[in-house]
């Protein structure tokens, strides 16, 4: 069943391979292997993955500085690591946290959304499709360790975990906040937010493009601990220990029963929703909409 899974999710190989010949292109180092302890510590320019303390543990540090946005590079090398972590049947776990002071992830980068060409929108999509269900569909028991701000596509990456730690901060907000950006959640995005919070307070919280605070977030079910955000990987880890006592046979069985539907929607259709985001995308309206949102960002400083 893990394999029908798995196969279930095409071109994966090839985004990858893809991702690779990008970074080797781009004359970039590839994948570092850590010295020392960390004989399955690697890292890649964005992303740092060491092993926890018990081994069977990986935890994955986000580092796209300033904010974790999601470009395209960013993307693949998640991806890769990801990739990496599946294929290695020491790990059992994967904590994924920010390496970003105050920021989990600013979800999609809006540069990759805005003024480029419909190739390279349809390039970026498909590698967003791709991270979803690649994290969607793990038989790897994830945990998001949310330990900043965490908006849209930043919130899609943390839904796709099986349990979600959030620190108490103020600045720690979380939610689909796309409708405040003048852009609609795609219809994966609005199923995997109904299959975590339920259909009445995911209609209100996508249509008024709700970022809940920690206490709001914890209450509405958006999260499941909130925490002082120095205790955020410990609890983590501790929470991940719980999970990991479930032979995975039967863990892995369970979540793909009850994830399978929601993906499949998205795998029956992919060509299709790159389509749609490409023309949506490409709208003059909307690329006017972003263009104002990265101003007012750009504003925020001055
Ligand atoms: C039919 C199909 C339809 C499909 C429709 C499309 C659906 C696409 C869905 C989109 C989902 C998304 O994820 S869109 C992105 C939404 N993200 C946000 O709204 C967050 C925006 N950012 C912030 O609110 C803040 O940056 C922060 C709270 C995350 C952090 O605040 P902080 O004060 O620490 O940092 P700054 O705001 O000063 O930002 C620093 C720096 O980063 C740039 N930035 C921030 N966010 C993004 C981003 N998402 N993409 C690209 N760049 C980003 C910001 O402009 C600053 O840049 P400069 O230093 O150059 O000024």
């Amino acid at each position: 069943m893990a394999l029908a899974v798995r196969m279930r999710v095409p071109c994966r190989a090839l985004l990858c391979a893809g991702a690779q010949l990008r970074g080797a292109a781009l004359g970039r180092p590839e994948w570092a292997a850590g010295g020392g302890d960390g004989a399955r510590r690697f890292a890649s320019l964005r992303v740092l993955v060491e092993p926890g303390a018990e081994g069977r543990v990986a935890v994955m540090k986000l580092k796209n500085p300033p904010v974790n946005s999601l470009s395209l590079d960013f993307l693949t090398e998640f991806l890769i690591s990801l990739e990496k972590l599946e294929n290695d049947k020491a790990f059992r776990g994967v904590v994924i946290t920010s390496d970003c002071p105050n920021v989990f992830s600013a979800g999609l980068d809006l540069r990759e959304m805005y003024g480029r060409n419909p190739g390279h929108y349809a390039e970026y999509w498909k590698a967003v499709q791709e991270l979803w269900l690649r994290l969607y569909l793990s038989n790897l028991v994830l945990v998001a360790a949310i330990n900043g701000s965490c908006p849209a596509g930043g919130c899609l990456m943390a839904l796709t975990s099986d349990v979600r730690i959030l620190s108490d901060s103020p600045k720690s907000v979380i939610g689909l906040n796309e409708t405040l950006l003048g852009i609609v959640a795609p219809f994966w995005f609005k199923d995997t937010l109904v299959n975590t919070i339920g259909h009445r307070a995911s209609e209100r919280a996508l249509q008024l493009g709700l970022l809940f605070p920690p206490a709001e977030a914890l209450q509405v079910g958006l999260v499941d601990h909130v925490v002082p955000e120095d205790q955020v990987q410990s609890m983590a880890l501790s929470v991940m220990a719980h999970w990991l006592a479930i032979p995975d046979h039967a863990r892995q069985l369970t979540k793909a029963m009850m994830r399978k539907a929601t993906a499949d929607r998205l795998i029956k259709q992919r060509e299709a929703d790159i389509q749609n985001f490409v023309s949506f995308i490409s709208r003059d309206s909307i690329q006017k909409s972003l263009q104002i949102y990265l101003e007012k960002l750009k504003q925020k400083k001055g």
